[in-house]
């Protein structure tokens, strides 16, 4: 390849359909895990007595939605091309270019680990082997890596310019910790790759990161009412999440001032920011973000009162953590 070659940039992205997902457009994914919306087993960490057949039964019955397997050899391959929707082609073998070729020849979406000491070049190359056997369902999983105490490390500005410069969906490999997942999804992460092992708690918060930072950072296109209400529930998580933040801190704000509450009200600071708001919201504008941040508004003071009047206990309320749990593990 000459240099100017390996400049390219692919700006025309490659989605891949994996049953009735699609990875690479719209929401960002998450794989493994409870709850996943995707779930992957390797038949290289199967147990004695274990069948191939009896392992990817039991991913199946993990929950719905579609199942990637490793195969531990290429006589895995029949069962997958049969039972599974896409291969997995782990870190460990995707040099093994004989076995690689055989997968890509499955018509299976396949998803592509990079070795840690991979370069970027090399890993593309391989999923370039992979569309050259007619392949271009290639979803690229960076994983990097082991940080300090195990963790997985992904790369994730490698994750980024190999999407840049593929087109291909990128996924970040966090092992069991969900950790990086908001760092990943806000690095352009098309999905998480969790272990099958990952923890409930864990599994949860790397979902909670997926549609938060997701929401905030990933433009969708969706073309049903359908998908439109889910992108909209997507971003009302977020709205959820920093509503519930701004109503703490007026409260704050509320206990610190000489005047608080309704009796302590500033028109020219509410003006003043609904204006900021509008520089970043320009469709809605002033005119429309101001009733709507005056019943923000009235909720926080309202809100604030009422602990007044009854004070509980700081978080005695809340609910399901959200990206709080990501925070709190550092
Ligand atoms: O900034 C303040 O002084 C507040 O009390 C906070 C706040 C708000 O919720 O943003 C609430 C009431 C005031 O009229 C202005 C702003």
């Amino acid at each position: 390849m000459s240099s100017t070659a390996q400049c390219t940039v692919h700006t025309e992205r490659v989605a891949v359909r994996l049953g009735a997902l699609t990875i690479g457009a719209g929401p960002a994914v998450v794989i493994g895990g409870p709850g996943a919306d995707v779930h992957w087993i390797s038949l290289r960490d199967r147990r004695g007595g274990v069948s191939s057949a009896e392992s990817v039964a039991a991913a199946r019955a993990w929950g719905a939605g579609p199942v990637l397997v490793e195969p531990s050899s290429e006589e895995d391959l029949p069962l997958i091309a049969e039972r599974a929707d896409g291969v997995v082609v782990g870190a460990a073998w995707m040099r093994a270019s004989g076995l690689v070729r055989a997968v890509a020849g499955l018509g299976l979406p396949v998803l592509l680990h990079r070795h840690p000491s991979a370069t970027l070049e090399e890993w593309l190359a391989i999923a370039g082997r992979c569309a050259a056997e007619g392949n271009d369902g290639v979803v690229l999983c960076e994983s990097g890596g082991r940080a300090p105490l195990g963790a997985a490390a992904p790369d994730l500005a490698l994750m980024r310019a190999a999407r840049g410069r593929s087109g291909h969906p990128v996924l970040a490999g966090l092992g069991a910790d969900p950790a990086l997942a908001s760092a990943a999804v806000a690095a352009g992460a098309d999905g998480l790759l969790l272990d099958p092992s990952a923890g409930e708690r864990d599994a949860l918060a790397a979902r909670e990161a997926v549609r938060i930072v997701g929401a905030l950072t990933r433009r969708e296109s969706p073309d049903s009412v359908v998908a439109a209400r889910e992108a909209i529930d997507r971003v009302d998580a977020a709205l959820a999440v920093l509503l519930e933040r701004r109503a703490e801190l007026a409260g704050t704000i509320q206990r610190l001032k000489p005047v608080g509450g309704f009796a302590g009200r500033d028109a020219d600071r509410e003006r003043r920011l609904v204006a900021e708001m509008a520089r970043r919201a320009p469709v809605l504008g002033e005119a429309r973000l101001a009733p709507i941040m005056n019943a923000v508004i009235e909720a926080g003071l309202h809100l604030a009162e009422e602990h007044r009047s009854a004070p509980r206990s700081r978080g005695a309320d809340r609910g399901t953590e959200t990206l709080g749990t990501e925070a709190s593990r550092e």
